[in-house]
């Protein structure tokens, strides 16, 4: 039977200091991201873009925080529509959008899983661990907070309240190069795992992912992909707003995507922080489909002369 899969724009850039995320879904689908994976023998359903609903702003204690009633209203409205694309489809995509929408596609993801009577994991590709509290982030950008939120940190009253947190241990970080104070202190007390840039530089991709897709195996869990651009180097995909330098190169990404492709597991993935404003004639969001195409079992060896 043919598998099928979702595509959700969430074109929000409310959790980003500077504006374009907006245009991400319209970018990837421009990319052909659709027609990509169906050419690869999927059923491809296109939702279209989440609508969310406008609401008053909020003020925080914390003054650095801004669009706080925004993000909580998208919150709101991912959460169920992302229940609804997981339990209907064999895979869902999330195309954003800043990584904000994170906490509420994968708190609907999580859900859906636990409906399901599976656990969820979550393998995390970014520069950043977006980890902060309403009360610790100091640039107020929200995209630097849907992790904290979702695995049940104190302090997010401001946000929907959290059904079904996520386990700390479920947790796989890679990429990581850019990590303020207490997001660290996070990482060290809740015991997430985390392969930043030095460990990457030192085992390679290959070894840590197989022994974190073995942990999903042995749970029989389900696993979202949550892709953020900037986890890529800058200098092949500079269609971002927080670029750091030193990340991960286009053979470590697709090989990564070729290993979650062989192994199965992914059930769900986010693509954030395309920032098709930043971007150079479309090359961050072709790069995005030729990496979700070796997720969906394009060989990129068949495919290494697609020129972008
Ligand atoms: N999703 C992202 N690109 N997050 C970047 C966050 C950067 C920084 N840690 C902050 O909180 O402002
Ligand atoms: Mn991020
Ligand atoms: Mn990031």
């Amino acid at each position: 039977m043919t598998r099928t899969c979702s595509l959700l724009g969430v074109p929000v850039e409310t959790g980003a200091a500077q504006r374009g995320c907006t245009m991400g879904p319209a970018s990837l689908r421009t990319a052909e991201l659709g027609e990509i994976i169906a050419g690869l023998g999927w059923q491809v359903s296109d939702l279209g873009d989440l609508t969310v609903p406008a609401t008053p702003a909020r003020a925080h204690d914390n003054a650095a925080i801004h669009h706080l009633a925004e993000t909580a209203a998208l919150i709101g409205a991912l959460e169920p529509a992302a229940f609804d694309a997981a339990q209907a489809h064999d895979r869902a995509i999330f195309m954003g959008g800043d990584h904000s929408m994170a906490a509420g596609s994968i708190a609907g993801v999580c859900r859906h899983a636990a409906a399901r009577g599976r656990p969820l994991f979550v393998l995390w590709l970014d520069a950043h661990p977006d980890l902060h509290r309403l009360s610790t982030t100091t640039s107020g950008n929200l995209h630097g907070t849907p992790m904290a939120y979702l695995i049940g940190e104190p302090g997010f009253e401001a946000y929907p309240p959290l059904a079904h947190p996520l386990a700390p241990e479920n947790i796989c970080m890679m990429g990581i190069r850019s990590v303020d104070e207490p997001e660290a202190a996070h990482i060290r007390d809740r015991g997430i795992e985390v392969h930043d840039m030095r460990a990457i530089d030192e085992t390679g991709v290959l070894a840590p992912l197989e022994s974190f897709l073995a942990r999903v195996r042995a749970a029989r869990g389900l696993l979202h992909l949550s892709f953020d651009v900037d986890f890529l180097d800058p200098a092949i995909a500079p269609g971002v707003g927080t670029t750091v330098p030193g990340g991960a190169t286009f053979r470590e990404a697709h090989l990564i995507m070729e290993t979650l492709c062989d192994s199965g597991l992914v059930t769900s993935l986010d693509l954030v922080e395309l920032n098709p404003f930043l971007d150079e004639r479309g090359r961050t969001a072709k790069l995005l489909c030729d990496l979700t195409a070796s997720l969906f079992g394009r060989r990129v060896l068949d495919r290494m002369t697609r020129s972008f």
